[in-house]
């Protein structure tokens, strides 16, 4: 059998018969110490494998631990408070309840204070959480280099133009704005009707300038992560200084910062806790680098004016629904890889499809399509786009119970 190469090599003795006794002591003390040193060798691969063991006994240990959580019923989410000697106080997140709980032996030594943990129905630890598991992971989104350009905006160039003189121009030209001497506007704010394409706006200039656009949207926020809100305020913000240049992008922000009428709802006090968060992070904002932050929201009439302040959202865009030349540009971004008959005249559709935002417009043309193949066509017509128009209309009577107003 062949020995394994990283096996040291036996020592061999020879002892010649003519040598003398004080040679062969001498020889028999040289191989004595060579023996010992791969005695040594071999202890040591011993218990580097023993420990290879050891740690794969471990991984096995966690997975079925995982395994056996994730088998079990739903577990709820919590964070570890504080680490006493009794064993670990948890806060479970939505109703805030505290409890001292043991850890089990198996996490006693990695749950630290700050982690998630899950935990099952009588308060007992079943597991941390892992980064991806991790609000913050949830809670934002993250995109390096987004793949949305200004030439893909349909009808917004006076917005454009707006977007890129409030966060294009202090990103890229910072040092000219110190020379002016005045402060670039602090928040961008884009108000108007959904699928207007404020996420494409706030995309499109993450691109242009090559920064990190980090995604937050407000509604999850208050919903999601309760009693976590101003704690990822400010991870976001953290986040978007590891990554500078970088664009927070807070979606449905009204969810934060509406008008409150009832100020006795319990989650209230949690929103204003997020609210003021963000406020403080924006108000640290003069020292900040190249980071830029753009709100949208749908509610514009929702909107606590406090958040309009100079200073915070100071800069005010409407999005508005594309008018018909705005509804044509977005037909034709929208047919750029679709192959058109030469009977369909997207002015025309821009004509009848009054109403309809660039999200709309753009279902349109997906629509009509599925016309097209549904017929085994290839090449979309002018009577795929009108059967396509008559399927959105209906479809909105049907959500509505209302007409809608398309022509
Ligand atoms: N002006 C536009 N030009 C081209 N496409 C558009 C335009 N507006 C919307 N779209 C299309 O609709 C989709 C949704 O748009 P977007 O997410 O930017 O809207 P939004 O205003 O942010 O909506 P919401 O308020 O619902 O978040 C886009 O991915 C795009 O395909």
């Amino acid at each position: 059998m062949s020995r394994s190469p990283s096996l040291p090599d036996r020592p061999t003795l020879d002892l010649d018969p003519e040598m003398s006794p004080s040679e062969r002591l001498a020889a028999l003390e040289e191989h004595y110490a060579k023996v010992l040193r791969v005695n040594d060798q071999l202890q040591q691969k011993i218990d580097a494998a023993r420990e290879k063991q050891r740690s794969l006994a471990e991984n096995v240990d966690t997975l079925e631990r995982e395994n056996q959580a994730l088998k079990t019923a739903s577990l709820y989410i919590a964070t570890a408070e504080e680490l006493t000697e009794d064993g670990v106080i948890v806060r479970q997140h939505g109703n805030n309840q505290e409890v001292l709980t043991e850890l089990p032996a198996g996490l006693a030594e990695e749950v630290e204070a700050g982690d998630r943990v899950a935990i099952n129905d009588s308060f007992n630890v079943k597991t941390t959480l892992s980064a991806e598991t991790d609000a913050r992971a949830q809670a934002m989104q993250i995109d390096g280099s987004p793949d949305v350009s200004y030439d893909d905006i349909g009808g917004l160039d006076e917005q454009i133009r707006e977007v890129r003189e409030a966060v294009e121009e202090p990103l890229l030209n910072a040092e000219q704005f110190r020379e002016v001497g005045i402060d670039p506007p602090s928040g961008v704010l884009l108000h108007g009707p959904p699928g207007t394409g404020k996420t494409m706006l706030a995309k499109a200039v993450a691109n242009q300038t090559d920064a990190t656009f980090i995604k937050m949207a407000g509604s999850e926020l208050v919903r999601k992560f309760i009693g976590e809100g101003a704690k990822l305020v400010r991870d976001l913000f953290e986040l978007a200084a590891e990554r500078e240049p970088a664009i927070i992008f807070i979606d449905e922000i009204d969810a934060l910062a509406s008008k409150r009428t009832d100020s006795k709802t319990s989650g209230d006090a949690e929103v204003q806790r997020t609210m003021m968060q963000l406020l403080s992070e924006m108000d640290g904002f003069d020292d900040r680098g190249e980071i830029r932050i753009i709100a949208a929201t749908n509610r514009f009439d929702m909107l606590d004016r406090a958040i309009l302040r100079p200073g915070r959202f100071d800069r005010l865009i409407e999005v508005p629904e594309p008018d018909a030349e705005g509804r044509e540009r977005i037909l034709e971004i929208h047919t750029r890889e679709m192959n058109l008959a030469d009977s369909v005249d997207l002015g025309d559709i821009a004509g009848e499809t009054e109403g309809m935002t660039g999200a709309e417009l753009e279902s349109l043309t997906t629509e009509a399509g599925m016309f097209a193949i549904r017929d085994s066509r290839t090449e979309v017509t002018e009577s795929d786009f009108q059967d396509a128009i008559e399927k959105i209309q209906e479809a909105e009577e049907d959500s509505v119970g209302t007409p809608v107003m398309f022509q």
